[in-house]
């Protein structure tokens, strides 16, 4: 059993781990944010960003497939009808084809993954395995960059607005609607680690889970630097910065 210091203390180690290893701080996140990407360095990161989006209520989907308590799928649910939401409404990922359409991309193509990276492939589908065959605390421990996620949304809608021609209400509604969201997901996956994480060994392994989420949101922007600004090599399979283009907003190249 843990004591109450102990678990402020574990605490306090899990919000070290954002603020040493999140995604905030990559170079591409910078650039981004601060209006330095030109449109098809957007484009990329909307093409790329939308594998990881698809993925999240599947490993979601994964989660609860392990969870033999009723309450705990009740309480987890929530996150697939966020990102899925209703057949006629859609919901997250509806929301992010609307960003898609904004950046001048035809959401199908965007939708079909086709041009997505080899690596954010691997890191994202390594997120959806990690859920799927780890120890439930560590997969809960895994969404817990959400902790961080707020802050990076604010920003995000904040910079994208200043900087850039495509940036409205409309195209942003996938930031403002997680605002609402994300806090309610990190209350309870928080609550559950710090309850369940009562060993030394099992908050060592919580923490590493995060860690582990972190490395896999990281990477995923790696791949999107090196693919897209430098040295600028694209793989073979990654985007040409051509296909799926939508014919009148592609002509609109600018970032400023
Ligand atoms: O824009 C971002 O930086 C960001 C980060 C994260 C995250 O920290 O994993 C998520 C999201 N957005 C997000 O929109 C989202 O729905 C989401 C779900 C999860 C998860 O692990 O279950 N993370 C994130």
């Amino acid at each position: 059993m843990t004591t109450a210091a102990d678990r402020r203390a574990f605490h306090a180690r899990l919000l070290d781990i954002g603020k040493e290893r999140y995604h905030d701080k990559h170079p591409f996140h910078v650039m981004l944010h601060g209006g330095r990407c030109t449109m098809t360095q957007v484009r990329a990161w909307v093409i790329n960003r939308y594998y990881y989006q698809s993925r999240i209520p599947m490993k979601d989907a994964a989660f609860l497939s392990r969870c033999d308590d009723p309450d705990l799928r009740r309480s987890w649910r929530s996150r697939i009808e966020d990102h899925d939401g209703g057949i006629d409404e859609g919901g997250g990922i509806r929301r992010w084809l609307r960003l898609a359409e904004a950046v001048g991309l035809d959401p199908d193509y965007v939708a079909s993954t086709r041009g997505v990276l080899p690596s954010t492939r691997f890191a994202v589908d390594a997120y959806v395995s990690f859920v799927r065959q780890q120890p439930l605390l560590e997969a809960v421990a895994s969404s817990l960059t959400e902790l961080f996620a707020p802050k990076i949304h604010s920003e995000r809608i904040a910079g994208l607005l200043e900087h850039y021609a495509f940036a409205d209400h409309e195209a942003l509604a996938y930031f403002r609607q997680r605002l609402a969201e994300a806090p309610r997901d990190v209350e309870f996956g928080l609550a559950y680690v710090l309850d369940h994480a009562d060993t030394r060994e099992k908050q060592d392994a919580a923490a590493a889970a995060l860690t582990f989420k972190t490395d896999v949101l990281w990477s995923q922007l790696d791949s999107l630097y090196s693919a897209y600004v430098a040295p600028g090599r694209i793989p073979p399979g990654g985007w040409d910065g051509r296909e799926g283009l939508l014919g009148e907003r592609a002509s609109t190249e600018a970032a400023e």
